[in-house]
């Protein structure tokens, strides 16, 4: 916003809302006449000139810093209340105008025991209140059991066709709730089945969410920080990001989407152990951390991936994800211009075919096999080691643990995401890898780490008795190293699927290019200026 002389412009993109107000006779408002005007070419700004007494206030947003976004009242004053009238009908007629694609009619979902079981209380005292200012209409629904929320849109007992958006106030896993709802009821409503390798289809409306929960990695990695009354202003605004998607198979049959974080090994036994900890609130991951960073297991496994296209884009690259990312703009792009076909990627076919062709790693630490030219997707790798932890994160999980995130150079949209295999090592060394993941600290050169950014992978335990060779660097293994290879082997972990636990370990997982859209805008760029920030940032707005 900006004042000049007798005249206001309010950028209407940022107004959360406007209401009648008494002015006192003393104040600073700016008050205006009936030469005032909405300005044809500047469709985002109302233009008023002070006169006369009687008021309304416009709300606006403003940036505190730290990413969080708080209210401001600026208010006018009229000299008849038909003129104050006239003017709060005009601006909230601008407001509903569909080139701001604000919502209109939201079904809210508050899981009262996310977190500190505080998002009741947090509901009703700061995003209501704000809700009813920008006169969005609620379908308010409190969660009774696990699975609730995720029933009720798969059986649509909501008719999502007639709202905007649906909300969960509550932690990422009450998120993956609603989103497995919708995307399950999306495809169920075209008659398309869920199984191996099908195509997911885009749902039609958006998802907001309050973070209330114990982690809120996918609101701090969208918005730059867990802040109930930024989210919620956030929602009121309109705003939208489309972000991958990962659909996981066990054994071959799909179980789920996620869009955070996949871990095996230490992530996975973490969140095993903190499960019935639930009562610790927050800090059972803290608890559960530190025992399973004691334990300090390892398990053997074969992953195969295959690696992004662009080989300019790299988990290692520096290139951070900002609102308005060039790298996510044209992966939607392109995304969208494929949706019509259906796209033909290399699959279980080959993975056998690389099975028989490979020439597998005999050592954890050892180099990737490259099979480019063996067949028609030469991006495929495979991996066979012994793994403190194998992580597949598909944005960059940032959160208060660990602000700069999993991986900070992972992109919200771009179709892909950053595969981090840990190999074997000791507590000091996987120490290393932990305090520099949290403080986003450099970590390619950590011989025992391997990064690459990926369109799809997939993971087997090796429990079998054939897999035995594969570990072993000796042609016929001694029954005493036999005995204790198999000892080892049999040990495996469980996966950690954006907080859910996936108990067999074998998954093949592959992304969904900016399948869904959030009421979000990615992390605004700290270097920019207000008003830079405000023009580079939402889609919706290049599109009108
Ligand atoms: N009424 C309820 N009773 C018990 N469990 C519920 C209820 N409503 C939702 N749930 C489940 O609680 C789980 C955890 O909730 P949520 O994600 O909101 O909080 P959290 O686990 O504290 O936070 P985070 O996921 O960020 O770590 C969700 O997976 C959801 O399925
Ligand atoms: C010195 C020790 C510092 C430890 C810092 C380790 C780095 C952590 C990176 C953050 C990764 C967050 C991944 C997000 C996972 C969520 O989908 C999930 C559900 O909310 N939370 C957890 O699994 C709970 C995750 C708990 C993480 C510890
Ligand atoms: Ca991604």
């Amino acid at each position: 916003m900006y004042l000049s002389g007798h005249e206001a412009s309010l950028d209407l993109r940022e107004v959360v809302g406007v209401k009648a107000v008494k002015i006192p006779a003393k104040s600073s408002t700016l008050s205006f006449g009936k030469n005032a005007k909405v300005d044809e070419n500047v469709p985002y700004c109302i233009e008023m000139q002070p006169i006369g007494p009687l008021g309304f206030s416009v709300v606006i947003i403003t940036r505190p810093g730290n990413h969080r976004w708080r209210c401001k009242q600026v208010s006018f004053q009229c000299k008849d209340s038909s003129l104050c009238h006239q003017w709060i009908t005009a601006i909230k007629e601008a407001l509903k105008s569909e080139a701001f694609c604000r919502p209109k009619k939201l079904v809210v979902f508050v899981n009262p025991f996310s977190g500190k079981k505080k998002a009741v209380k947090l509901y009703r005292d700061k995003v209501l209140p704000l809700f009813e200012l920008a006169d969005i209409h609620v379908t308010y629904i409190e969660t009774e059991r696990q699975n609730h929320a995720r029933d009720l849109l798969v059986q649509n007992s909501l008719d999502l066709k007639r709202i905007d958006g649906l909300v969960c106030v509550g932690g990422d896993g009450m998120f993956s709730e609603v989103l497995n709802g919708l995307l399950t009821f999306t495809a169920h409503d075209l008659h398309i089945e869920e199984m191996d390798r099908f195509e997911p289809v885009a749902p039609d409306i958006r998802i907001g969410i309050i973070p209330a929960g114990s982690t809120n990695t996918i609101v701090y990695t969208t918005t730059g920080t867990s802040d109930v009354v930024t989210s919620t202003l956030h929602i009121i605004l309109g705003d939208q990001i489309g972000i991958d998607v990962n659909s996981v198979n066990v054994n071959d049959q799909f179980v789920r989407y996620s869009v955070t974080l996949l871990g095996y090994g230490y992530m996975g036994d973490l969140l095993k152990d903190s499960d019935n900890k639930r009562w610790m609130g927050p800090s059972r991951y803290s608890w559960s951390g530190t025992k399973s960073f004691l334990a300090n297991n390892a398990y053997y496994g074969e992953i195969k991936y295959r690696l992004s296209s662009n080989s300019d884009s790299h988990p290692t690259d520096a290139v951070k994800c900002y609102s308005g990312c060039d790298i996510c703009s044209m992966a939607g792009q392109s995304n969208s211009r494929s949706t019509s076909k259906v796209e033909i990627s290399a699959g279980r076919d080959t993975d056998l075919q690389l099975d028989e062709q490979s020439d597998f790693m005999k050592h954890s630490n050892s180099q990737s096999s490259d099979l480019s030219g063996s067949y028609s997707d030469s991006n495929w790798r495979t991996v066979i080691g012994k793994f403190v932890a194998v992580n597949s994160v598909t944005m960059s999980c940032s959160c208060d643990l660990s602000p700069p995130g999993m991986s900070p150079y992972c992109h919200l949209g771009d179709g892909c995401m950053d595969l981090i295999m840990v190999s074997q090592c000791s507590r000091i060394e996987f120490l290393k890898f932990l305090l520099r993941t949290a403080k986003g600290e450099e970590r390619k050169n950590l011989d025992f780490i391997q990064m690459h950014r990926v369109k799809e992978f997939s993971f087997r335990p090796l429990t079998e008795d054939s897999d035995l060779l594969s570990i072993s660097s000796e042609e016929n293994i001694p029954q005493s190293k036999k005995v204790k290879l198999k000892r080892q082997t049999s040990r495996t972990s469980v996966w950690n699927c954006d907080g859910e636990v996936i108990d067999q370990p074998k998954i093949s997982v592959r992304v969904h290019c900016q399948l869904v859209k959030l009421f979000a805008r990615g992390v605004e760029d700290p270097s920019l200026q207000d008003d830079q920030k405000r023009n580079c940032c939402s889609p919706s707005f290049d599109n009108s």
